[in-house]
C-alpha cells in the first residue's frame, strides 16, 4: 500500500464525494461477500437434495447480482467525480500560482515542461485519487470484517488469510525509495521532451533556415528514446510490486483452502462452512487485487506529482490567491497593491525612483546600484544604455515584476502600485482572439474609446482596413500581423488601460521612419497628461526628447547624447 500523502490531503478536501466512493464501493464488496454467502448455501442445498432451498439461493445471486450492477455505477460516478474535482483544484492552484511575476524570471522554468505538468501531470493523478484511494479505504474497512469472520468459522484459514494481507501491503514498501528515484527520472524525461519539442516547434522557422531540422529530429528521438527506457525501469518496479501482490493473494488463498479442506478431511466442519472458507478467503483477497490493479494502472501519473509540487499545485490556495490578486510579488516595493483601487485615468505628476537596488538571485554582482529617477508629467523622460545595462530589470522593478534588495518607488508621494502602470513591450504578446478581444484586455472599452486609442497609436486606418475590422481574428501571439502592427497595437491597448505611468521600450524598433516619427509623436502628446518613460537607442526617437538618461554600471546620470 502505497501512501502519496499530497494527493491524499486533495481528497480530503472533498470529503462527501470520498465518502460516498468509499461507501458505495464498500458497498459492492458487501455484495461479493453476500454472493459467496449464497453460493455456499446453493451448493450445501444442492449436496442436501433440498430443491426449495437450491432455488432461493439462485434468486438470491440473481438479486444481488442486480444490485451489484446499480451500486458499480454509482460507484464509477462517484469515483470520477472525486477525480474530476481534485484534478480541477490541482490546476486551478498550479495556474494561479504560474500566473505570479516571479515566473516571469524563473529561467528553470520551460513553457513545454509547465504544459505537460498542468496536462498530463495533472490528468496523471486521476487514477491514483478516483481508485486508489477509496480501494485502499476499502481494504482497511473491509478486509478485517471478512478476516473476522474467516477467524470465527475457521482460525486457521483466517489467520493464513491475514497473513497474505498483510504481505500484500507491506511487501512492495520494501522498494518504496526506488520507485520514488525511478517515478522522479520517469517524469524528468516526459518534461524534457514535452519542453523541447514546443521549443522546436515554435523555433521551426529559425532551426530550418540554419538547416537544423535533422539535428533537432535526432535529439527528439534521443529524448523519447530516453523516455521510453524510463517508463520501460517504471513499469519493471511497479510490475514487481504487482507480482508481490500477486503472490501473497495467491498464497493466501491457496493456505485457506488447503486448511478448510483439512477441516473438512477429517470430518471437523460441515459442508456450508468448509465451501463459505473457500469462497470468503477468496474474496477478502478481492479488495487488495483491486488495489493491484489501480496502482498498476496510475503509477506512471503519480511521477508527476514532485513536479507538480514544483509548480505550487499543492500550495495553500490562500498564498498563491493573494499573489495573483496583488498582480505583483508579496513584498512590492510600494508595500504591495491594494485589489480594487486601480488608479484609471487619474492623473499623476511625478514618479520617484529612490536608491534602488537590484541583484538577481545567484548574480555576482548588483544590475542596478543605488539608482534614483525622477520622471514628470509633461515631457517624454527617455532612458538610454549599453545592451544589459539593466534598463528592462528597471521596468520590471517599476512593475512589481521583480523586488527591490532596497530603495523606494513612489507616485506623488504615495508607494506606487502596479495597476499604476502601463508597459509596451519590445516583443508585444497578442494573444488568440479578435483585435477587440487583445484591445480590451483590461477593460471594456467604448467604441470611440477604442477608436481614438487607435488612432493616437498610428493603428486604426489598418484596423479598419481589415476584412472584419475589430472583429477580425488575431491569431497565437499576433503570427497574422507585422511586427510594427503588433507594436502599434499594444500602444493602443496601454493607451486604454489609462494608467498614470506609461513604460515603453523601444517603440519604434519595429517600424518604418515614418510610422516611427508618428508614434513618437504619439508619445509626446500622450506624455502631456501621463508620465511616460521610454527606452530608446534610435536616435530619431529621442529628438526632442527633454530628459535622457544613460544607465550605466548600474547609475542614472543625465546623457549628453
Ligand atoms: N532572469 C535573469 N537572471 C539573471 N540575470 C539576468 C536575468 N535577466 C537579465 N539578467 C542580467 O541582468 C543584466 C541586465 O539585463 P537587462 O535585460 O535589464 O538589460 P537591458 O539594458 O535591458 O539590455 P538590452 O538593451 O539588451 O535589452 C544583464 O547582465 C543580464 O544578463
Amino acid at each position: 500500500m502505497m501512501i502519496v500523502a499530497e494527493l491524499w490531503r486533495e481528497a480530503a478536501r472533498f470529503p462527501a464525494a470520498l465518502t460516498r466512493s468509499t461507501a458505495l464501493l464498500v458497498l459492492v464488496l458487501l455484495t461479493h461477500l453476500a454472493q459467496a454467502v449464497a453460493v455456499a448455501w446453493a451448493m450445501s442445498a444442492v449436496l442436501s437434495g433440498n430443491p426449495g432451498d437450491v432455488s432461493a439461493a439462485l434468486a438470491l445471486i440473481v438479486g444481488i447480482a442486480l444490485a451489484r450492477t446499480l451500486l458499480s455505477l454509482g460507484q464509477t460516478s462517484a469515483a470520477a467525480g472525486l477525480g474530476g474535482r481534485v484534478r480541477q483544484r490541482l490546476r486551478r492552484r498550479a495556474m494561479r500560482a504560474a500566473l505570479v511575476p516571479e515566473r516571469l524570471h524563473d529561467t528553470a522554468a520551460r513553457a513545454g515542461a509547465v504544459r505537460a505538468g498542468l496536462g498530463d501531470g495533472v490528468d496523471g493523478t486521476d487514477a491514483y485519487v478516483s481508485k486508489y484511494i477509496p480501494a485502499v479505504a476499502q481494504v482497511l474497512l473491509a478486509c478485517p470484517l471478512v478476516v473476522a469472520a474467516l477467524l470465527l468459522i475457521s482460525p486457521a484459514a483466517g489467520l493464513c488469510v491475514a497473513a497474505g494481507i498483510v504481505l500484500a501491503l507491506l511487501g512492495p514498501m520494501a522498494w518504496k525509495r526506488m520507485m520514488a528515484r525511478r517515478g522522479l527520472d520517469h517524469w524528468d524525461s516526459y518534461e524534457a521532451l514535452s519542453a523541447d519539442l514546443l521549443e522546436s516547434l515554435r523555433g521551426m522557422a529559425t532551426l530550418r533556415a540554419l538547416g537544423d531540422v535533422p539535428g533537432t529530429r535526432q535529439r527528439l528521438d534521443a529524448r523519447s528514446e530516453a523516455l521510453r527506457r524510463a517508463t520501460e525501469r517504471v513499469m519493471r518496479v511497479s510490475l514487481a510490486e504487482t507480482a508481490v501482490i500477486d503472490f501473497a493473494v495467491q498464497a493466501g488463498v491457496v493456505a485457506a483452502a488447503a486448511a478448510a479442506l483439512g477441516h473438512a478431511a477429517t470430518g471437523q466442519a460441515p459442508a456450508v462452512e468448509t465451501y463459505l472458507v473457500l469462497l470468503l478467503a477468496s474474496e477478502a483477497f478481492r479488495p487488495i487485487r483491486d488495489l493491484s490493479r489501480h496502482w498498476h494502472a496510475g503509477f506512471l501519473g503519480l511521477t508527476a506529482v514532485p513536479g507538480l509540487a514544483e509548480l505550487g499545485a499543492f500550495t495553500p490556495d490562500h498564498d498563491t490567491a493573494r499573489r495573483a490578486a496583488q498582480g505583483g510579488p508579496a513584498s512590492h516595493p510600494s508595500g504591495g497593491a491594494v485589489p480594487g483601487t486601480a488608479a484609471a485615468d487619474g492623473r499623476a505628476e511625478v514618479l520617484h525612483v529612490a536608491d534602488l537596488s537590484f541583484r538577481y538571485p545567484g548574480a555576482r554582482d548588483d544590475v542596478l546600484r543605488h539608482l534614483s529617477l525622477t520622471a514628470r508629467r509633461g515631457s517624454l523622460t527617455a532612458i538610454v544604455g549599453e545592451s544589459g545595462a539593466g534598463k528592462s530589470t528597471l521596468f520590471d522593478l517599476l512593475l512589481g515584476f521583480l523586488t527591490p534588495d532596497s530603495g523606494r518607488i513612489t507616485l506623488d508621494g504615495r508607494p506606487v502600485r502596479p495597476d499604476d502602470i502601463a508597459v509596451v513591450s519590445q516583443r508585444p504578446v497578442l494573444f488568440a482572439g479578435t483585435v477587440r478581444d487583445n484591445l480590451a484586455v483590461t477593460g471594456t472599452p467604448e467604441e470611440s474609446d477604442l477608436a481614438a486609442a487607435c488612432r493616437a497609436a498610428g493603428v486604426l486606418d489598418e484596423i479598419r482596413g481589415l476584412p472584419r475590422g475589430f472583429d477580425t481574428e488575431v491569431a497565437e501571439a499576433g503570427a497574422n500581423l507585422s511586427g510594427g502592427q503588433r507594436q502599434r497595437l499594444a500602444l493602443a491597448r496601454a493607451l486604454l488601460a489609462r494608467r498614470p505611468v506609461l513604460l515603453v521600450d523601444e517603440p519604434t524598433s519595429a517600424l518604418d521612419a515614418d510610422r516611427a516619427a508618428e508614434v513618437v509623436e504619439t508619445l509626446h502628446r500622450v506624455a502631456r497628461d501621463r508620465i511616460v518613460i521610454m527606452i530608446s537607442h534610435r536616435p530619431e526617437a529621442l529628438a526632442g526628447v527633454a530628459t535622457v538618461l544613460r544607465l550605466d554600471a548600474g547609475h542614472l546620470e543625465m546623457s549628453t547624447r
